[in-house]
C-alpha cells in the first residue's frame, strides 16, 4: 500500500501538460489532442477486460494503472477535474446502484 493517489497522479498530469519537454510522453500524447487520447482510454479499457476475463490478476492491476492514467488525461484535456468524478461518486454513496437505475427518468 502506497501513499499514491489518483489525485498525485492528476498533479502529474497537470504538470506535465503545462510545463513537458520532448520527454513527456503526457505531452506528446495530448498535441495529437482529445480524439487519440480518448481512443487510448478505449484500448486500455480492452486490455484490462481481457486481462479480467483471463484471470490474470498481475495484467488485471497493471491495465488498470494504464486506464486510470489515460483516463485522467482525457479529464484533464476536457477540463473536468477529478475531485468532480470523486464528488459524483461521494454523492453515491448510501444509494444502492439499482435503487439509482431504478430512479432514472424513462426513455
Ligand atoms: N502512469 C503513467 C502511464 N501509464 C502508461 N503510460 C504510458 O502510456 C503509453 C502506452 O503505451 P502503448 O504501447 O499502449 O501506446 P504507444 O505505442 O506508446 O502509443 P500509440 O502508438 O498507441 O499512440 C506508454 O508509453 C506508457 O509508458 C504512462 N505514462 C505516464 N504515466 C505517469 O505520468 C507521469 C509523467 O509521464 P511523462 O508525461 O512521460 O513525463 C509518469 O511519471 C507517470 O506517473
Amino acid at each position: 500500500m502506497t501513499g499514491f493517489t489518483l489525485f498525485d497522479l492528476e498533479d502529474i498530469v497537470d504538470d506535465r501538460l503545462a510545463n513537458g519537454d520532448a520527454t513527456s510522453y503526457t505531452r506528446k500524447l495530448a498535441a495529437k489532442g482529445m480524439p487519440k487520447a480518448a481512443q487510448k482510454v478505449g484500448e486500455e479499457a480492452v486490455e484490462a477486460v481481457i486481462a479480467a476475463v483471463s484471470g490474470d490478476r498481475k495484467g488485471l492491476a497493471s491495465e488498470t494503472a494504464d486506464l486510470l492514467y489515460h483516463l485522467i488525461v482525457v479529464l484533464r484535456l476536457a477540463g473536468v477535474p477529478l475531485s468532480d468524478v470523486m464528488a459524483e461518486l461521494a454523492a453515491r454513496t448510501g444509494r444502492s446502484g439499482l435503487e439509482e437505475k431504478a430512479a432514472r427518468p424513462k426513455e
